[in-house]
């Protein structure tokens, strides 16, 4: 079974966050799944900068990547991830144009746990929100 590398954005404006819907793919259990925006990291690649180039990829966003957030291990059915997410700010909202997802919205640290998430950020969604309560 691959396993792959994988970095995503928890890109946070203005006490919201980025949520990323995927459309429909090879996998039906990730289809239609929320996600953070990132991807795989290539062979020798830091991993900020892979997270820099794939945030800029997908949605066209230039972000700067602040601090590891939440490292997950998930085992879908057909491949596994090791997943780092990371803290991330932006100031350049107003150009994001999403290349390969049907929609995002910027939801409340609280409202996170809503959405239907891909399994592997279920954990990641659910931090954030507890963190929220706790302020
Ligand atoms: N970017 C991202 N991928 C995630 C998250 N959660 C999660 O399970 N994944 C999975 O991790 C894998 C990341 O690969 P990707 O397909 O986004 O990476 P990529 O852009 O490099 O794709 P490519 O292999 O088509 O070039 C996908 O299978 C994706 O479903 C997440 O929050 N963000």
């Amino acid at each position: 079974m691959p396993h792959y590398h994988v970095v995503a954005a928890i890109i946070q404006h203005r006490g919201k966050i980025l949520c990323a819907q995927k459309g429909a793919g090879k996998y039906s259990y990730i289809d239609y799944k929320y996600e953070f925006p990132g991807g795989k990291v290539e062979t020798g690649e830091p991993l900020e900068a892979a997270l820099r180039r794939e945030v800029l990829e997908e949605i066209h966003l230039n972000i700067h990547v602040d601090e590891l957030y939440h490292t997950v291990f998930h085992k879908y059915p057909d491949f596994s991830i090791t997943m780092a997410a990371y803290l991330c700010t932006t100031s350049d909202v107003g150009s994001l144009l999403l290349e390969e997802h049907i929609q995002c919205q910027w939801l409340s640290p609280a409202e996170l746990p809503q959405l239907n998430w891909a399994a592997a950020d279920l954990p990641i969604a659910e931090k954030l929100a507890a963190a929220a309560k706790n302020v």
